[in-house]
């Protein structure tokens, strides 16, 4: 949970703010109507993510309150009914984060939107590469400032060493003149690598005559700055492309999940599964399972189609509890698999498991007893698709052999 400070003497803008920031569920307001109270809160032990004032207050009509909740280290957005070109200015320069004026209603959005990139930024890792320490102190604090975790390295053979050690930096901010490699350079090499298309690269440099940028643009940044910069153009530069890379990260995930269940869908299930098949050398033991509701039909037609999704989840849920540590997918309509490195010993217990726990559980808000049939292929001899083809083969006989089984084991039993 973090928590918000809110200085804001009007009390309906105190209500907007409380309502919009407190939908968050990671956040915590803490409302102070005057800077008397505001100082009062910065004594308590409690750590601030962030402070939203207004400059305009019964005991600090100035903006007083800024430089001291900056004092604190809190990262401070202006939000006030008082557009002065000038004062705006003078505040983002004394290190106000944002100033944002209340002139309507999206200004409120702003708010919260500024509020929650901080929060994404105390987990977000940044690499900062420059050979200039003054130059690199500068961009590092900015970014502490804004809550980044950050890392710095002196040029790009050393960048591409910090990356490979710290596989979690989401970011790299890098000078284009620097010894052993320069900034185009590192960025070249590092789009080269599957593992770092989603890296967000950011090149900075004093040559901004255009075709700096056009040389770091093509070579696979997603952004540029000219050195000096502002450092409000700074801020929302890096923000713009943090954002536009998690929608991206967002829409590539949707892509791989079932929408129903949060699954991997048969596609993702396949590329993961040819992924474990490819090191199939190096692994004791490879299995594929077919899971299979039985009479599912009889649930959708009796009950209807809301029941029948609701014990699809609530099967994939169990489904996914049970082999947490294998590959999960959902083959289609009410068939799911399962395609694991476990030793084979270890995956027949747990398969076993896994239909005792079927057997016991009641589905859905109608308490449904259910059963399943499933189909094994262990150790297949050939590729993947091969080994969904008999575990498909053995989930037919499954099915044959009266449901709620599992072949080959229930006939080897037998
Ligand atoms: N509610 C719901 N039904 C689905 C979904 N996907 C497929 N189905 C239905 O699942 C049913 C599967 O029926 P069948 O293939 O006859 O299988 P079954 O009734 O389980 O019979 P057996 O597999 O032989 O035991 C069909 O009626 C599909 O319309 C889904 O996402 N939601």
């Amino acid at each position: 949970m973090y928590n918000i400070l809110v200085v804001e003497d009007t009390a309906v803008v105190r209500k907007i703010l409380a309502k919009l920031i407190g939908a968050n569920p990671f956040f915590r307001c803490v409302m102070c109507k005057d800077l008397a109270t505001a100082r009062e809160a910065m004594k308590q032990d409690v750590a601030f993510l962030a402070a939203v004032v207004d400059l305009n207050l019964p005991d600090a009509p100035n903006g007083e309150v800024v430089n001291e909740v900056l004092e604190k280290g809190i990262p401070t957005v202006v939000l006030t009914g008082n557009f002065s070109e000038t004062l705006r200015g003078r505040l983002l320069a004394e290190g106000v984060l944002d100033y944002i004026t209340k002139d309507c209603r999206f200004a409120y959005n702003q708010v919260v939107k500024v509020l929650d990139r901080l929060r994404k930024n105390t987990q977000t890792k940044v690499l900062v590469v420059d050979d200039s320490s003054v130059s690199r102190n500068i961009i590092c604090n900015l970014l502490t400032k804004a809550k980044f975790e950050v890392e710095s390295v002196n040029d790009g053979l050393e960048a591409l060493q910090k990356l490979k050690e710290n596989p979690d930096i989401k970011l790299v901010i890098s000078d284009h003149h620097m010894p052993n490699m320069d900034g185009c350079e590192l960025v070249k090499a590092l789009r080269e690598q599957p593992c770092y298309q989603n890296l967000v690269f950011i090149g900075v440099s004093s040559e901004g005559d255009g075709l700096m940028s056009a040389k770091f643009i093509k070579g696979g940044a997603n952004d540029f700055l000219k050195k000096p910069f502002h450092h409000e153009e700074f801020y929302w530069r890096v923000f713009s492309s943090l954002d536009s890379m998690e929608m991206l990260e967002t829409i590539q995930l949707a892509a791989k999940l079932d929408s129903l269940t949060g699954l991997f869908n048969r596609g993702y299930l396949f590329e993961q599964g040819e992924e474990l098949f490819a090191k199939r050398d190096s692994l004791e033991c490879l299995s594929v399972c077919m899971f299979d509701l039985d009479e599912f039909k009889q649930v959708n037609d009796s009950l209807g189609h809301r029941i029948g999704d609701e014990l699809i989840v609530q099967f994939a849920k169990l489904l996914q509890e049970s082999f947490s540590s294998d590959v999960v997918g959902r083959y289609g309509g009410e068939e799911f698999a399962v395609i694991s490195a476990r030793p084979e010993r270890v995956m027949r217990l747990s398969i076993q498991q896994f239909m005792k726990s079927v057997r016991c559980m009641l589905f859905t808000e109608k308490r449904l007893a259910v059963t399943c049939s499933i189909g094994v292929c262990m150790s297949p001899k050939d590729g993947l698709m091969a080994a969904f083809e008999s575990a498909d083969l053995q989930l037919y006989r499954a099915k044959n052999g009266g449901r709620n089984r599992i072949e080959p084991f229930d006939s080897e039993v037998a």
